[in-house]
Formats: structure tokens, C-alpha cells, sequence
């Protein structure tokens, strides 16, 4: 198999770092540290970032990464930092030998901070760069409703390997999909999946608490005979995509069910296990660039699990232009069998408005 290691290592760190996010999550503050509201962050954000560039750093010390946080914040606030540093301390697996793997336990503040800083890159079409989002769906984090920690190598722009944390979703891959689906405070048995991918060799899912590679299971789409029988995914926010155009687009197709809403890339992990079919991300504004990190693990995921993602004009995303999808705009994913039918309607209704 190629991409063996990186397979394993984002893995790993991917569940280190779920397990630092979950401990946040089911604190009373939830972390939330006193920024914006429209972009919210939490001490969890930041220990994640650090413990998973750690992890990739000493796996691989060459490559790159485009991570959505840096050290700014932490280095001007001392009760910040020592916050993170008791998170990233406590968070570990259960197997020294994993540990071991990514390096073990960061060994200073001056090295967390090192690591956080290290997601800095602006990308590129060249190499290996690692696109990181340490908490993805922050704002369903904050609400008590699903997240993701991802994690994806993209290799000269294309994203390779794919590896999404899902803490609050249930480890059964066949679990009805509805908008409340794990989104419940307690961390209950059966909740939690890791999902991986890499291009050319399919995609996987397991238990996010026993992250043993032996334990994955292959994951695919649905087959989707009728369209009209299809769950469509979108996100809470209205700010994020567009629910106007989104129902519109579903009733052209003849969808009469409801429409799945649910944070973060566990939109992308869903369809591509089948609970969902369609993921729907229609812009609302016009000069928002969708970042990379908040698409490239979910984008190999559905691509191993027999989908197709493009943007909302059919256009393919374009992944090496830097920190942004800024050649695009929104996003599209469905099964192939029925990616054709439901882009067309997508052109339909946005040309319509133009
Ligand atoms: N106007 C916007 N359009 C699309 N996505 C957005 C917009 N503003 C923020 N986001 C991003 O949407 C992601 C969450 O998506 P979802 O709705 O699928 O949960 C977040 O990473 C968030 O970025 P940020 O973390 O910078 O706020
Ligand atoms: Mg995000």
C-alpha cells in the first residue's frame, strides 16, 4: 500500500488530538476563548494544532503545513498558554508504542509553541504540504453538536491522504442520519469514529477510542437508484451555505425529505459511509474563499468512497493555489451514478439567479 505511514501517523495523531478536543468538549466553558464571535476559537483549538504538527513533524520533518492556527495569541497570554500546555500534556493513547510513533509527548512549552507556529505555509502546487484543521465546526463544538478534527497530505496540490476525527458521531456506520445525531452532551458508548483514506486504495472508518488499524472498516457511498430518494447534508449555519438555494436545489430534484444539517467535514465522513447521500455548500457570500483545510481530508474521502466533489459550477477544486479554494466557489458532493444530475441542477438554479 502506498502512504502507508502517513496513513498511520495522521491516524494517530488524529486521535491523540480528538481525545485533547473531547476532554474541552465536555467542559463546562468549552474553552472558548474571548474572540470573535463570526470565528470562534477554544484552548482545544490550539492543543490540537500543536500536538498533531508534533506528530507530523517527527514523521515526517521535511513537509509542510497549512494549519488554521498559529502561536500569536498564546505567546502574548500566559494563562492561555498555560491552559494549552496542561491539555496537550494530559492528552495520550493508550499504547506507548503509538505514542512512540508520533513522537510522544511534547517535551516544553517553547516546543508547543514551535509546533503551533509550524502550520504556516502558504501551500503550493509542489510537494508535500498537509492541510490541518484542529477543530473543524467550532461553532457546533461550542453548541454541542458535531466536529472534526482533520487532517489531509496533499501531494503537488493533490489532496492524497485524508484522515477526519469525529467524535460525536456514531461509530455504526448504518446509524439513521438526522440534524440531532449525536448532538447530545454526554460522551456515550458507541460514539466516536476515526475515518481514513488515501488515494487509489479506498476508504476506512473505525472507533475513534480504539484507533488499532486492524479494527477499520471499508466505507462507501450509497448506490442511489432514484434521486428523489436522497438525503441531502448542509451545514447549521446559514452564513456558511446558502439553505435557500440549497431547498431549491432539492425540490428540482424531487427531494422531499428534509435536509440533513449538521458542522464541520462530518458532513463529507456521512455521505461517504452512506448514513447521507448529497453534501450541498452553496455560497452565501460572494467574496468568501472557502479555506483548504476545511475541505481536503473530506474530499479524499468521498473520492475513495466512490464520489465526486467539484465546486458549485462543476469546476474541480483546486487545491494548489495556496490557503484557499480562491478559484472556486462552493462545494458539490454526491455519488457518481447521480453527480451529473444533481450539478446540473445546481448550474440550474445559480444561473438563474445570477
Ligand atoms: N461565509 C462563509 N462561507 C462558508 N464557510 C464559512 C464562512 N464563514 C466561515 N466559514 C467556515 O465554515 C466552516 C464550518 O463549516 P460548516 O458550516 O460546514 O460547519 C468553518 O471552518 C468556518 O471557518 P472559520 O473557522 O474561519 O469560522
Ligand atoms: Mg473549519
Amino acid at each position: 500500500m502506498t502512504y502507508e505511514k502517513e496513513l498511520e501517523v495522521a491516524l494517530l495523531a488524529v486521535q491523540r488530538a480528538s481525545i485533547l478536543t473531547k476532554t474541552v468538549y465536555s467542559s463546562h466553558s468549552k474553552g472558548t476563548l474571548s474572540k470573535s464571535d463570526s470565528s470562534p476559537v477554544t484552548i482545544g483549538d490550539f492543543g490540537a494544532q500543536a500536538l498533531i504538527i508534533a506528530s507530523i513533524k517527527h514523521a515526517f520533518p521535511e513537509d509542510e503545513v497549512v494549519g488554521e492556527e498559529d502561536a500569536d495569541d498564546l505567546r502574548k497570554n500566559e494563562d492561555e498558554r498555560k491552559l494549552v500546555w496542561d491539555l496537550v500534556q494530559a492528552a495520550k493513547l493508550d499504547d506507548s508504542s503509538a505514542e512512540d510513533k508520533i513522537g510522544g509527548p511534547i517535551k516544553s512549552v517553547d516546543d508547543m509553541l514551535t509546533a503551533l507556529d509550524s502550520g504556516r505555509s502558504n501551500g503550493g502546487r509542489q510537494g508535500r504540504i498537509w492541510a490541518l484543521d484542529p477543530i473543524d465546526g467550532t461553532k457546533g463544538f461550542l453548541r454541542g453538536g458535531q466536529y472534526a478534527v482533520c487532517l489531509a497530505l496533499m501531494v503537488d496540490g493533490v489532496p492524497t491522504v485524508g484522515v477526519i476525527g469525529c467524535p460525536n458521531l456514531p461509530i455504526d456506520d448504518q446509524a439513521p442520519l438526522d440534524s440531532s445525531i449525536g448532538a447530545d452532551a454526554d460522551d456515550k458508548e458507541g460514539k466516536g469514529v476515526l475515518f481514513g483514506a488515501v488515494k487509489g486504495e479506498g476508504a476506512t472508518s473505525r472507533p475513534l477510542s480504539k484507533g488499532a488499524l486492524q479494527q477499520s472498516k471499508k466505507i462507501s457511498m450509497k448506490a442511489v437508484p432514484d434521486v428523489r430518494q436522497a438525503t441531502f447534508c448542509e451545514s447549521v449555519e446559514a452564513g456558511h451555505s446558502s439553505h435557500g438555494d440549497n431547498a431549491a436545489i432539492a425540490s428540482k430534484l424531487g427531494i422531499t425529505k428534509s435536509s440533513v444539517r449538521m458542522d464541520s467535514q462530518a458532513k463529507y465522513a456521512s455521505i461517504a459511509r452512506g448514513a447521507g447521500d448529497i453534501y450541498l455548500r452553496l455560497p452565501v457570500s460572494k467574496s468568501y474563499e472557502e479555506k483548504i483545510w476545511d475541505h481536503a481530508a473530506g474530499v479524499v474521502l468521498v473520492q475513495e468512497a466512490g464520489g465526486e466533489v467539484t465546486d458549485a459550477w462543476g469546476k474541480p477544486l483546486d487545491f494548489g493555489i495556496g490557503r484557499t479554494l480562491k478559484e472556486n466557489k462552493g462545494v458539490v458532493a454526491a455519488p457518481k451514478d447521480v453527480f451529473p444530475q444533481v450539478i446540473e441542477v445546481v448550474k440550474e438554479v445559480l444561473g438563474v439567479k445570477q
